[in-house]
């Protein structure tokens, strides 16, 4: 059995628990600070084992070690933002947790895949792949199955037609300037854009764009984790069954799409090494220049994450 562990036994990294074992997809260890919570959650979750039929065990620590080899590791750890936050004031906190995850991960999982959940999506990942010293392709960031999910969802409720057969793409940093894409939008191959106006595709858009935080604002405190959860398996289940997937996620660029050492969201293949490869779309001019609006918003991130630790 494969084993994934889960930094973080909080909304998101106990959700994903919920999809992995549902799927009897890997072993489970979800790993926290706070002393009973991730033996809590598991053992919580171990109850419904013979409702669920889990053929898959799911450990509850506060070691890191436990961690040891695993195969896929899920960094959820870190604060959540409230109303009227942005995602990029988390920031100082959730790297300092991040780099801490980091280490323990490069220690005891030298091996693994990582994929960052922790917000600001694009930096934190920058600060992990610093930390653990992996290979580009075995660390990437989660946001693009999530925003592009919302925007199926959007375009879906829209049309009333089943969610599944809208497929959808968004680029760009897991912020305000991601760039959703109708263009390589499709509904079972019908382009988007024959089956929605201008107008309303461009409400859509902007729901897109703010779909965290439409949910941050209703719940006044914390943020979504149902469907982050949910993206998290599917990105799990593509590296450990190495399905080799396109999806887009947060990945280190080195001049892909014209942008160098970075990471930014973009269609990858997903499979038992990481980010197997990264596929450069050809973009219209206003695409073009709507990504390099996002890549200077996660660009800017990563400046004040290198002043947290310069000199003076
Ligand atoms: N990339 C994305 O699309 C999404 C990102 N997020 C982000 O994911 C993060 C987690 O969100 P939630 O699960 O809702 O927050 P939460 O507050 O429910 O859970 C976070 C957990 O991390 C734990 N933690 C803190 N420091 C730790 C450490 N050093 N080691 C292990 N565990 C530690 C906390 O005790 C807590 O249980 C937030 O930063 C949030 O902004 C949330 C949703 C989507
Ligand atoms: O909105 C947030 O802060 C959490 C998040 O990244 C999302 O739900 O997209």
């Amino acid at each position: 059995m494969p084993k994934v562990s889960i930094i973080g036994a909080g909304n998101v990294g106990a959700t994903a628990v919920y999809y992995i074992a549902e799927k009897n997809l890997a072993d489970i260890v979800m790993v926290d600070v706070v002393k009973g919570l991730p033996q809590a959650k598991a053992l919580d979750y171990l109850h419904a084992a013979p409702m669920r039929n889990y053929q898959v065990h799911i450990l509850g620590t506060n070691d890191y070690q436990d961690i040891k080899d695993s195969d896929v590791v899920i960094l959820t750890a870190g604060i959540p933002r409230k109303p009227g936050m942005d995602r990029m004031d988390l920031m100082k906190i959730n790297v300092d947790i991040a780099k801490k995850a980091a280490q323990a991960i490069a220690e005891y999982a030298p091996n693994a895949v990582v994929v960052v959940v922790s917000n600001p999506l694009d930096v934190i990942a920058m600060a992990t792949l610093q930390e653990t010293g992996f290979a580009l392709k075995r660390v990437m960031g989660m946001a693009g199955v999530l925003d592009a999910t919302r925007f199926r969802y959007f375009i879906a409720e829209k049309l009333t037609v089943w969610p599944g057969d809208v497929m959808a793409m968004v680029l760009g940093g897991h912020g305000d300037t991601m760039v959703p894409l109708p263009r390589y939008t499709r509904v079972n191959g019908i382009p988007v854009t024959e089956l929605i106006g201008p107008e309303d595709l461009e409400k859509l858009i902007d729901r897109t764009r703010t779909g965290g935080g439409e949910i941050v604002s209703l719940l006044k405190q914390g943020s979504a984790f149902y469907a982050p959860g949910a993206s998290v398996a599917k990105m799990v289940e593509a590296i450990i069954k190495d399905e080799k997937r396109v999806v887009p996620v947060s990945a280190y660029l080195r001049g892909e799409y014209g942008y160098q050492d970075m990471f930014l969201g973009v269609p990858a293949l997903l499979g038992k090494n990481g980010v197997e490869k990264i596929l450069e779309l050809p973009l219209t001019d206003a695409e073009k220049t709507a990504l390099d609006a996002s890549a200077k918003a996660v660009k800017d991130g990563v400046d004040t994450l290198r002043s947290f630790f310069s000199p003076g």
